[in-house]
């Protein structure tokens, strides 16, 4: 079995260290980016107080009824804003849905960017203003922990430290509460029925809290399935198509999937908590001079984020 590298950083190391420490922070996310695509994040500044409150939150807004979660089901919006019911979305390449329901939450411009009119607003929970509250919190730290490691990979790629800067303020990021639900009759669900299909996530990178529930695994290189284990309240972070994209597959955007638990655990909830560090729409998402030479031709058509964003989203089923 092939052993898989998926470094534990600190990310102190990185926002407080010495030259000297922010310099091997740099090397040691990009070699592992370039590798496996993962690593674990550890002194993120995210409190576990903080970390719970989120999770009691996602489960109580899961635990309403679906009649009072579908009001918040807003046609037009593929999905970008409030509730997704059960099995609405399909892994590329799936026949079968993913064995879940979700909500996401958009950015919330707080300058006078006019990128402001082109976001939908999120849609506030009623019942629970708390988890109004919570994930707004939430979606501006982890957007801040997600720009202090960009810093770092840009440093990585010889690019000015602050190349992903402007491009991901205001950017159109994604912070989803997912409920993978209990499945009452393990022999009513087809067999090729999971909690999530094998996919690659859109995004720049993905920052994912709580992956310390079993079921997250990576494809290795070698074509087997590899469990991630994070420590108690590390965040997983994760390269998405579009800085591989950028980087001409130098950075890795590795497939990933969230098994079904053991028969006996079917009937078991499983929550979780990604966060989508996407771009505007309008970066430019042409590869990298830096990463195309002889031995690594150019691989893909320039494209801009949103562009690229909009045929995914259609290739997933959210949008029509
Ligand atoms: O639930 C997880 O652990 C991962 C979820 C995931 O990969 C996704 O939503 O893209
Ligand atoms: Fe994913």
């Amino acid at each position: 079995m092939s052993i898989v590298n998926i470094p534990r950083l600190d990310l102190i190391n990185y926002t407080n260290g010495s030259a000297e420490q922010r310099q091997q922070f740099s090397q040691d996310i990009g070699r592992a980016f370039n590798e496996t695509g993962f690593v674990t994040v550890t002194n993120h500044g995210l409190s576990k107080q903080l970390i719970e409150r989120l999770y009691e939150q996602v489960k109580a807004l899961f635990a309403m009824p679906d009649n009072v979660k579908e009001k918040y089901e807003i046609p037009g919006l593929a999905g970008q804003r409030g509730y997704t019911g059960k099995q609405k979305e399909t892994a590329k390449g799936f026949t079968k849905p993913d064995l879940k329901e979700f909500w996401q939450i958009g950015q919330t411009v707080e300058d006078n960017d006019p990128v402001k009119d082109i976001y939908p607003d999120n849609v506030q929970v009623e019942e629970l203003p708390e988890f109004n509250a919570v994930t707004l919190e939430i979606y501006k730290k982890l957007e801040a922990i997600g720009k202090q490691l960009l810093r770092a990979i840009a440093v990585y790629l010889n690019l000015p430290e602050n190349y992903f800067d402007d491009k991901v303020h205001n950017g159109n990021s994604i912070l989803r509460t997912l409920h993978y639900f209990p499945i009452a009759d393990p022999d009513a669900i087809p067999d090729d029925a999971v909690r999530a299909g094998a996919h690659e996530d859109i995004n720049l990178i993905t920052l994912l809290i709580g992956a310390s529930a079993d079921g997250l695994e990576v494809l290795t290189r070698e074509g087997s399935w590899y469990p991630v284990k994070a420590h108690g309240e590390d965040l997983v972070v994760n390269v998405g198509d579009m800085l591989q994209r950028l980087t001409n597959n130098k950075l890795k955007s590795t497939t990933h999937r969230v098994v079904n638990p053991p028969r006996e655990l079917m009937k078991t909830s499983r929550f979780s908590v990604p966060f989508f560090l996407h771009p505007k729409s309008d970066m430019d998402l042409t590869s990298l001079e830096s990463c195309i030479d002889a031995e690594h031709p150019k691989l893909y058509t320039d494209i801009t984020a949103g562009e690229y964003l909009d045929e995914r989203l259609r290739e997933i089923g959210l949008k029509k």
